[in-house]
């Protein structure tokens, strides 16, 4: 009876409609969630309350700034959640990809692992930023294209201190070292202990902004970290970074 009644008041366009809007309003929901959004949602509210109560006690010149501040507003909320936009679809388009950008194979896992161990040993800091499904060109910066296979060797020149391209990061992507001395975005976590800085904060940030992994040796102490998806898995030995390296790059199945 009841499902009769539905029949009769929703086509089955109606239903699939219902069901989109749902979705896209859970979608918005959880991407404030996530992000700094719920705070900004609640300036937005108080500013459209005063707009509002503006508009009641006829506040002329204060309701026409409120008019014309709303198209800038829009305009903002895109420049402000601009990186989680990015994000966002760069996740979309990395779910619908069947086929790998690039395919890191186990020599070149060693031969990181080696780098980072012999880095780790004498105190020479590293940022060493592995490409997986996504191409991250567009969200470095600065970087000296090389182009090379990867070799222990090739890397610890590269990070040697006082050499041209020591500073900033390496990027990988499959066996190619494919760019040095790049520019990283910085991730804005305040989770991160005051012990670490920017290298560290690099490291984390292209793992935020991209589904790529990163490396990092500390000049300081020598501890060797490992940032993915936003976190950062601290003082790792070589022999744990070579099977998380080995998991996160597809060469193992990851353990439960
Ligand atoms: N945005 C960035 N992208 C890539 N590399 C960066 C970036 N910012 C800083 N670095 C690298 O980090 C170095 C500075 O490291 P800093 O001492 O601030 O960080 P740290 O996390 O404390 O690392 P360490 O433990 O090695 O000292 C710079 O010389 C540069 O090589």
């Amino acid at each position: 009876m009841f499902f009769e009644l539905l029949k009769e008041l929703f086509g089955f366009r109606d239903i699939i409609d219902i069901i989109t809007v749902a979705l896209f309003i859970y979608g918005i929901i959880y991407f404030l969630a996530v992000t700094k959004g719920f705070q900004i949602l609640r300036g937005l509210v108080f500013l459209g309350l005063f707009w509002f109560a503006s508009e009641i006690i006829q506040l002329r010149t204060l309701s026409w700034i409120f008019e014309k501040l709303w198209t800038l507003g829009l305009f903002s909320i895109v420049v402000i959640f601009q990186p989680e936009i990015r994000r966002t679809l760069a996740r979309i388009g990395e779910k619908t990809k069947v086929i790998k950008f690039s395919s890191v194979e186990e020599r070149t896992i060693e031969r990181i692992v080696r780098a980072c161990r012999f880095m780790s040993d004498r105190q020479i800091g590293a940022l060493i930023v592995i490409e997986r499904n996504q191409d991250i060109e567009d969200i470095i910066e600065g970087c000296v294209y090389i182009d090379a296979t990867v070799s222990v060797e090739l890397l610890i020149t590269v990070f040697y201190p006082m050499t041209p391209l020591h500073d900033g990061a390496v990027v990988i992507r499959g066996e190619r070292i494919a760019f040095a001395s790049c520019v990283l975005p910085l991730s804005k976590t305040t989770e991160l202990p005051k012990k670490y800085g920017t290298r560290h904060r690099a490291a984390l940030g292209i793992s935020e902004e991209s589904d790529a992994i990163a490396v990092v040796v500390s000049e300081e102490t020598g501890e060797i970290s490992l940032a993915v998806e936003g976190k950062l898995e601290r003082s790792l030995d070589p022999e744990i970074l070579k099977d998380r390296l080995s998991e996160l790059l597809g060469l193992r199945h990851e353990t439960t």
